[in-house]
């Protein structure tokens, strides 16, 4: 078996100094990032973020951004007012994303405390949908904040109940080999467990997907609120939020009380950190019937070819026909030539791929892969995948 050091190099360097912060921390590893022909994306977002902030870099001198999201009047107001009023220690700035007509009305919902003592900083985003028409703008002020960022420690950004958290989650995963001074640190998308199924019922014209979905999709923990409204239906709720997104954390409330540690500071985007192997093993199988949004999961023995894999994911996030989308993806891999586990995470068209922890002895090397989008092919995923095992 090849030693770990053997292993061809993988890694795409972004730019000089991410080049060098990839030998530094994983000397011994073997990093697979996002992104072959993809370098220009990341350049344009990469500048966004730190056309005023580049001397904000160290590692301790990040700052994570929890993103709430959910269906018109879920509770994710409710939400922000329960995260601001706990006692956790931690100086707050809030984004809040409103439409037009609602400028203010939004501000004037969150209780920020005696003369505003609670929230260090605020900033409204008006006339749009932070996911389309004002990205540059959210952009914009997380760079403004940023050059204030001696006043908190995490940004709360509320998006509008029609936000798709897709394209700003991609923004803002923005990989350590690019220093970012801000990471995502998780997706919380807040459920009205007693209107959810009508949410999910409602029709979009064709090829849009509705927002509901979408949330739920990208979720790293769905809030699934209101449940005072809804004695004795939740299994069934649960369930049709498993089968969108079969990788969720679920955790009940009313009027959003529970318990910080659920949402706050989850590093759902650190891959090693966040694939929970064990949810991944008994996944296997997961599958959608219909064209629609949810989750597929595979698994295939025998070790894979990393650089087939990274032509496969490349191809499968950038080049999949007009019906199928992929948001979420995370998986194991068993590299050849490796005994360390390989975990995946992709959001949209990002993705990275870094070892993990040994295979142990009583281990049964597989690869498993979760798949979470829209029009997903279960067999079709497995066979190409299929190419990438070392025969
Ligand atoms: N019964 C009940 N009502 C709740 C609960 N959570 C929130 N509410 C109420 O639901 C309404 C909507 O809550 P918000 O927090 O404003 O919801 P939102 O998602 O911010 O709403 P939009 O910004 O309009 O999309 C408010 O009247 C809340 O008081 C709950 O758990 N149970």
């Amino acid at each position: 078996m090849m030693e770990e050091e053997e292993l061809p190099p993988l890694a795409v360097p972004i730019s000089e100094s991410s080049s060098e912060s990839l030998k530094q921390s994983d000397e011994e590893e073997s990093p697979v990032h996002a992104s072959s022909g993809r370098e220009e994306a990341k350049e344009d977002r990469r500048s966004w973020l730190f056309g005023s902030a580049a001397g904000l870099r160290d590692e301790e001198d990040t700052v994570g951004i929890t993103m709430i999201t959910g269906y018109l009047g879920a509770g994710k107001t409710t939400l922000v007012n329960f995260i601001l009023h706990e006692h956790h220690g931690a100086r707050i700035a809030v984004i809040l994303n409103e439409f037009g007509d609602e400028l203010g009305i939004e501000k004037a919902m969150v209780n920020d405390g005696a003369g505003g003592s609670l929230v260090e900083e605020w900033v409204e985003l008006a006339n749009g949908c932070v996911c389309c028409s004002v990205k540059h703008s959210f952009l914009q002020a997380i760079e403004q904040l940023l050059q204030r960022r001696e006043k908190f420690d995490h940004i709360l950004l509320e998006t509008t109940g029609l936000a798709n958290p897709g394209p700003v989650a991609a923004v803002l995963w923005v990989d350590d080999q690019l220093e970012s001074p801000v990471r995502l640190d998780s997706i919380i998308t807040v459920v009205d467990a007693r209107n959810i199924k009508q949410q999910l019922a409602d029709t979009r014209e064709a090829g849009s997907v509705n927002e509901a979905y979408l949330q739920i999709a990208f979720a790293d923990v769905v809030v699934l609120n209101k449940v005072d409204l809804v004695p004795g239906e939740l299994a069934d709720v649960e369930a049709q939020i498993h089968k969108i997104n079969a990788l969720v954390k679920i955790v009940h409330s009313v009027r959003c009380q529970l318990n910080l540690k659920d949402i706050l500071d989850r590093r759902s985007f650190d891959v090693q950190r966040s694939v929970d192997i064990e949810a991944l093993l008994q996944l296997d199988g997961h599958n959608v019937h219909d064209r629609s949004v949810g989750t597929v999961s595979i698994s295939a023995t025998g070790a894979a070819d990393l650089s087939k894999v990274d032509d496969w994911l490349g191809e499968l996030l950038w080049e999949t026909g007009k019906d199928v989308e992929v948001y979420r993806m995370k998986g194991v891999f068993h590299v050849y030539g490796s005994d360390k586990m390989h975990m995946l995470q992709a959001v949209r068209e990002l993705y990275e791929i870094l070892p993990s922890q040994p295979w142990q002895p009583e281990d049964k090397r597989v690869n498993r892969i979760v798949v979470i989008g829209k029009n997903l092919n279960r067999e079709s995923l497995l066979a190409s995948f299929r190419t990438c095992l070392v025969s």
